[in-house]
């Protein structure tokens, strides 16, 4: 280690949507959940989070900027990442640059981290799992960690318990493990994104605000105050979680659908029934699932499932490219697009799903009639302006390293962000 030089890891990494909710811990400080979880990763290319680590001898401390403005890393959560992933640093050598480190130095020497969310951070898109996830990811390349991912994502647990799901693509189970230590609070990979490819996603957009109750403090109340979140622990999930890898592995959609369904209301039923009770869903979200509910049952066999996370934003599984272009004209009928509003930045993400469905512009959704199956004028009701936009996105790949440097978020040269 001589010399004064920089050197640069970036990684992207995805997030990912839970099917079967991980809500309630039994270790609040090693993040231990009270039962197993199951998550779709989300395609990258619409929701990811992209981080630089570098490191070097002229680092004075470890800094991260996210979103171009620095923060603070003194946080317990960063700071047991930080610790893990140090723990575990191999030698390093890169001879194109001369540089050589080895395993001892990586205790001395300091890192700068920026990073960058192409989505709306703290908005309920879950940005805490792709960036704690991409934190560990790029920070294990750089120090040339040996651990396999499942070894990796404990540590992403210790920065945010729905971050271990984050080192997979495809559909991923996170164990929720026996031992004390945590060492068995791991995620493992059921199918890759490949595995079920015809399935599409949108995202409705709720509200981009910041929400009252964090899922931290939200899950706390719950295991202290609800008698239906031990019930659900104990007795539904287990069976749950058995019929949802089912499900995947057979591709079977209508029982995806109905699990997928459940759980989400179970979930917000755990919510109500905390005290106090804690309201995640709104008038917009109860709209977004009655829509869905009633052009299911119209059908022979369900099109949509529905999953609502700690917010009001509706994330929404489509069998197939049909139903999702039947949906989204279903939800641009109900949810139109405020006046001031272009269709361009009203669906975002594949916006081919927008092209099947025959919409254009906003003369298109303005002609748009009532779905089908309603049969009354009140239902057939519009709420302009309800919905701030909506992501079209599918399953996706997990992290990836970004070897092109001009990806880079911080300068080789002078070691902060570009
Ligand atoms: N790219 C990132 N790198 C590191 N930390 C991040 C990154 N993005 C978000 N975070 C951390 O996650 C916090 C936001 O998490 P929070 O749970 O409030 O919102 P969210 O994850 O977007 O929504 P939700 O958990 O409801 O889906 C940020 O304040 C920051 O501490
Ligand atoms: C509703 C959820 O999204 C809860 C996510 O909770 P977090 O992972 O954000 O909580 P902490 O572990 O305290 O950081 C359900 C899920 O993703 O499984």
């Amino acid at each position: 280690m001589a010399g004064e030089w920089i050197l640069t890891v970036t990684a992207q990494t995805p997030t990912n949507i839970a099917v079967i909710k991980y809500w309630g811990k039994r270790d609040e400080s090693l993040i231990l959940p009270v039962n197993d979880s199951i998550s779709v990763t989300l395609d990258p290319e619409h929701l990811c989070t992209t981080t630089t680590v570098a490191v070097s001898p002229s680092f004075e401390q470890d800094r991260m900027w996210l979103n171009g403005e620095e923060i603070s890393l003194s946080g317990g959560r960063f700071q047991s990442c930080l610790r893990e992933i140090r723990a575990r640093a191999t030698d390093v050598e890169n001879k194109e640059k001369g540089i050589k480190i080895s395993k001892k130095d990586w205790e001395k020497l300091h890192l700068h981290i920026a990073s960058f969310n192409n989505f709306p951070t703290a908005a309920g898109l879950a940005s805490s799992a792709a960036g704690l996830a991409c934190l560990v990811f790029a920070l294990g390349k750089l120090m040339n960690v040996k651990e396999d991912h499942s070894q990796l994502s404990a540590i992403a647990r210790q920065g945010s318990g729905s971050a271990c799901r984050s080192l997979y693509g495809g559909f991923v189970k996170w164990i929720m493990g026996k031992e004390e230590n945590g060492s068995d609070s791991l995620a493992v990979q059921l199918a890759d994104e490949k595995h079920w490819d015809e399935l599409v996603i949108i995202i409705a957009v709720v509200s981009s605000r910041q929400k009252e109750t964090s899922s931290t403090s939200g899950m706390r109340e719950s295991v202290e105050t609800s008698l239906l979140l031990q019930h659900r622990a104990k007795e539904v999930v287990p069976k749950r979680i058995l019929k949802m890898e089912e499900a995947i592995q057979n591709r079977d959609f209508a029982s995806f659908a109905g699990l997928t369904c459940a759980d989400s209301n179970q979930f917000h039923a755990v919510c109500l029934d905390t005290c106090p009770p804690i309201f995640y869903m709104n008038d917009t979200s109860h709209r977004i699932i009655s829509c869905v509910e009633k052009w299911n049952r119209s059908e022979e066999a369900p099109q949509i499932a529905y999953t609502f996370d700690a917010g009001p934003n509706a994330v929404l599984i489509a069998r197939n490219r049909k139903a999702a272009s039947l949906l989204l004209q279903r939800l641009l009928y109900y949810f139109p697009p405020s006046a001031d509003t272009n269709m361009n930045s009203y669906v975002l993400g594949d916006k081919s799903i927008l092209k099947d469905a025959g919409i254009q512009g906003i003369d298109d959704v303005e002609a748009l009639p009532p779905p089908p199956e309603i049969k009354d004028k009140i239902a057939a009701q519009k709420n302009r302006g309800e919905v701030s936009y909506f992501i079209c996105t599918r399953p996706g790949r997990g992290p990836v390293v970004l070897s092109d440097e001009s990806q880079a978020l911080i300068d080789p040269k002078t070691g902060l962000p570009k």
